[in-house]
């Protein structure tokens, strides 16, 4: 489905991705994880045209600069890490808006295109938004929001920039449940980005890990989140527990050392 080969990507004149060769299957999800920094975004918003690249970027047969943007809309859809908020726009217009690439030009939504959009808003538990504006709303809200515009855009691949950062653990679930279920009806492939590393093994076919803009390891969630990768890359001190989905990364504390022994008494 989505190719790169040599992938690498120089902004202010410094490199931030680096030689990267990545493959996601038609259907597969794939996550990046990573330290801050370390070039996941820049990554997804090459692909999504936004930086220029060096090296191959094929989705299916076509590379990527062959496309339009048009075309490109059609045949992915993103979230990114923090979106434009507009003003005066309704959720429901918002959301919409996901259907551009599929309205012809100078042409208006069919009835059609409303029915995909009111669906998206109910399966993501937004119908009583429809009707307020963007910025009215709570950040996990917005959040909801920007992935059913992407949802509502029926594109076969799903660029997400972290997209739950900002969800209660309840909605958290839900929206990558919703993304999973779509995946398996629909045949829905996803690459996205993660902070969470329990959660990102308990969805990600594979991970990919990411440090100073080049991949370090790939693989199924058990051979990538070790207590020692997790060491080099993150710094991090952590217990891997093995959990139904995937290991489950448990921050850990060093030991705290001995308190102070009390000061002589005093006679
Ligand atoms: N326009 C730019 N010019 C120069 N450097 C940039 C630019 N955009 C990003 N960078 C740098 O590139 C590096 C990678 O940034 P990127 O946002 O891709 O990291 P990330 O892995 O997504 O990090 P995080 O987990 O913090 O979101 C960072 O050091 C960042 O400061």
């Amino acid at each position: 489905m989505l190719r790169l080969r040599g992938f690498g990507v120089v902004l202010d004149k410094a490199t931030i991705v680096d030689d990267v060769d990545l493959g996601v299957a038609a259907g597969e999800w794939v996550t990046i994880i990573g330290p801050n920094g370390a070039g996941k975004s820049t990554l997804l918003r090459a692909v999504l045209g936004e930086y220029a690249y060096a090296g191959e970027a094929v989705l299916g047969e076509t590379p990527l600069t062959e496309l339009n943007r048009r075309e490109r809309a059609r045949r992915m859809a993103a979230v990114a890490q923090y979106p434009v908020v507009p003003a005066g726009m309704t959720v429901l217009d918002y959301v919409l808006l996901g259907r551009t690439p599929h309205i012809p030009t100078l042409g208006r939504e069919s009835g059609a295109d409303l029915a995909v959009v009111r669906d998206v808003l109910t399966r993501l538990d937004l119908d009583r938004f429809a009707g307020r504006e963007l910025p009215t709303l709570s950040g996990g809200e917005r959040q909801r929001v920007f992935l059913a515009r992407a949802l509502a855009q029926q594109a076969p691949l799903l660029l997400l920039d972290e997209p739950t950062s900002a969800l209660d653990i309840g909605h958290q679930q839900e929206v990558l449940e919703l993304i999973d279920a779509l995946r398996r009806e629909a045949g829905l492939t996803v690459l996205a980005t993660m902070h969470d590393l329990s959660v990102a093994g308990e969805y990600a076919d594979r991970l990919v890990l990411m440090d100073g803009g080049r991949i370090v390891a790939d693989g199924r969630p058990e051979l990538v989140l070790t207590e020692d990768l997790l060491a080099k890359h993150y710094r991090a001190r952590v217990r891997i527990i093995p959990g139904d989905h995937g290991p489950l990364v448990v921050p850990t504390r060093a030991a705290t050392p001995p308190p102070p022994p009390p000061p002589p008494a005093r006679s």
